[in-house]
């Protein structure tokens, strides 16, 4: 059994106060972690000061992206020893948003994810495909090439503790999602992409999300995909209420 994660991804929204009130509207209000595990991923700007709120709680908190060197002339960017520092728990990492806007590169998410596990921070290491892609009947393709490069040079007893993410890129904040059938379709073939690069157990073991307009009126029928195991989600994880919903839900999966 596979339990379930759910992670917001607040992207660029919220204001330092609109994020505190967040957290402390939230963590008294989840449900036990040994039914779901509840992320937060929120702006760096805010991460030590939300840990530090979130520390009683059994809300977990991470980064939506970081650096692969834990120091150096990189204006601008966070390393991972750094989101190590404040006790980040878990990193987005080959978000499409990164991967289009900020050119990152399947080489370098796959030194991300080393540098992650190198400072016990947790990777939800995302794929997925285009409309163009998906129509072409290339999705499959798409998401096993970045997931293998993601997980290259890695041990399986690595590998079983991370967190992959299925977002097809045409569903991300356009309320279009993928159909339940499409979703565990393409995660379960992630789910053997781990299973030809290590063996069963592994693939059994590891957690792969959905993401893409994922709310709480679809998120019972996504997590009763047997591939499913959770959601990363943006826009229905910036109000309380409805990110609680979401918990909820995968605690009753
Ligand atoms: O990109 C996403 C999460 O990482 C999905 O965003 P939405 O849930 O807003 O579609």
């Amino acid at each position: 059994m596979r339990k379930p994660i759910i992670a917001g991804n607040w992207k660029m929204y919220k204001t330092f106060e609109e994020a505190i009130q967040f957290v402390e509207a939230v963590q008294d209000k989840l449900p036990s972690n040994d039914n779901v595990d509840a992320v937060i991923c929120a702006p760096a700007l805010f991460l030590p000061t939300l840990v530090q709120i979130a520390s009683e709680s059994e809300l977990a908190i991470g980064a939506q992206t970081m650096h692969y060197e834990n120091e150096g002339a990189f204006t601008g960017e966070i390393s991972p020893a750094q989101l190590a520092s404040v006790a980040v728990d878990y990193v987005i990492l080959g978000h499409s948003e990164r991967r289009e806007y900020y050119n990152e590169t399947d080489e370098a998410i796959n030194k991300k994810v080393a540098a992650a596990l190198s400072h016990n921070i947790v990777p939800i290491i995302c794929c997925g495909e285009t409309l163009q892609e998906r129509e072409a009947g290339t999705t499959e393709q798409k998401v096993a090439g970045q997931i293998t490069a993601a997980l290259a040079g890695f041990a399986a007893q690595d590998v079983e503790h991370m967190v992959l993410a299925y977002e097809p890129i045409w569903a991300i904040g356009t309320g279009k999602t993928a159909t339940a059938e499409d979703a565990n379709q393409v995660c379960g073939a992630i789910r053997a992409v781990v299973e030809k690069l290590y063996d069963t157990a592994t693939a059994q073991a590891v957690r792969i999300q959905y993401g893409g307009s994922v709310k709480p009126d679809n998120i019972e029928e996504l997590l009763s995909k047997e591939h499913i195991d959770g959601a990363l989600v943006g826009g229905a994880s910036l109000q309380a209420e409805s990110y609680l919903k979401l918990l909820e839900a995968a605690a009753n999966a």
